[in-house]
């Protein structure tokens, strides 16, 4: 079956090219995908799936608050993140066509916890679509505020990307942005390529730009991911790196070599939803 059920995730194979996917219902968390009989998606070997906190890698879903909420917003009580990665969502709708395989997930007021719906009292409804297809893989939320007071959020699609080396790694797409630094706690424009040499946690406010590149290492030939969105405006990349690493009890110490996230999103600023409207974003990766 090309979308099989399974107690905790769902699985969704491409039969004619042999890529998969898996997606946990807890979190609606994407936590591999697999192209050209390999691995693109990092999960640390210490991620608890246990649905006791949210998933170390993968794609976790960023709503309605990215980071901590601040007073007086109404997120400022929320969890880091939100409450979307830590709420377990249900498979609403699966098929297929000649080209792709497609789950759904969704997740609503009625889902969440009494406690974060106390947090944040709105009426939503998230659809989370998930379309494999032999070389590509498309993520894709939609947000509706199926109440009667309009809400504002931020969203986040959290890429893990599993690399061969983070010092080696470009993120080609980004010069020129201005992003705030928030290891330095500065603001800045990039200018080239970003590399990690070290800790890196940068927020892209703004791109025009909709590709982005993870090249691997100094030209294509390395190989590496596009990372292709849509009606996403902010870019964020984040490495802990080696000191945040060793702090994480569900990130291995020396994983940080291996992965890093380019997290397509709106982030810099809170997008506002009128009762009765919707809104979607969407990425698509495909090897470069
Ligand atoms: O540890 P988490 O809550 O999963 O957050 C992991 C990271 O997410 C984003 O990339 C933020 O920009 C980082 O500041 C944060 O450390």
């Amino acid at each position: 079956m090309p979308v099989s059920q399974h107690s905790d995730k769902t699985i969704l194979t491409h039969p004619a090219s042999g890529a998969g996917a898996e997606v946990y219902l807890f979190g609606a968390t994407l936590t591999s995908w697999k192209v050209k009989g390999e691995e693109r998606i990092f999960l640390s070997e210490k991620a608890v799936l246990d649905g006791s906190k949210a998933i170390r890698g993968g794609i976790p879903l960023v709503f309605p608050v990215f980071g901590k909420g601040k007073a007086p917003h109404v997120t400022a009580s929320l969890p880091q993140h939100g409450f979307a990665r830590i709420s377990r969502w249900k498979l609403v709708n699966s098929h297929e066509d000649s080209n792709s395989v497609v789950a759904e997930f969704g997740l609503d007021h009625s889902m969440i916890s009494e406690e974060h719906r106390a947090m944040w009292p709105f009426d939503f409804s998230l659809v989370y679509t998930v379309k494999l297809s032999a070389e590509t893989i498309e993520t894709q939320l939609r947000v509706h505020n199926i109440g009667n007071q309009a809400f504002d959020f931020n969203t986040l699609l959290h890429t893990y990307f599993l690399i061969p080396d983070a010092t080696k790694v470009r993120v080609i797409g980004l010069s020129g942005v201005d992003y705030t630094d928030k290891v330095l706690q500065t603001t800045a424009r990039q200018e080239g390529d970003a590399v990690i040499r070290g800790e890196v946690d940068s927020v892209y406010a703004n791109l025009a730009a909709t590709n982005i590149e993870i090249q691997f290492g100094d030209n294509r030939a390395a190989g590496g991911v596009q990372l292709h969105k849509n009606g996403l405006k902010d870019i964020v990349v984040w490495n802990p790196w080696a000191e945040k690493a060793a702090g994480m009890a569900d990130f291995g110490n020396e994983e940080f070599h291996r992965m890093i996230c380019v997290e397509a999103g709106q982030v810099a600023e809170f997008l506002a939803l009128a009762a009765g409207d919707s809104w979607q974003g969407s990425q698509i990766l495909s090897l470069l």
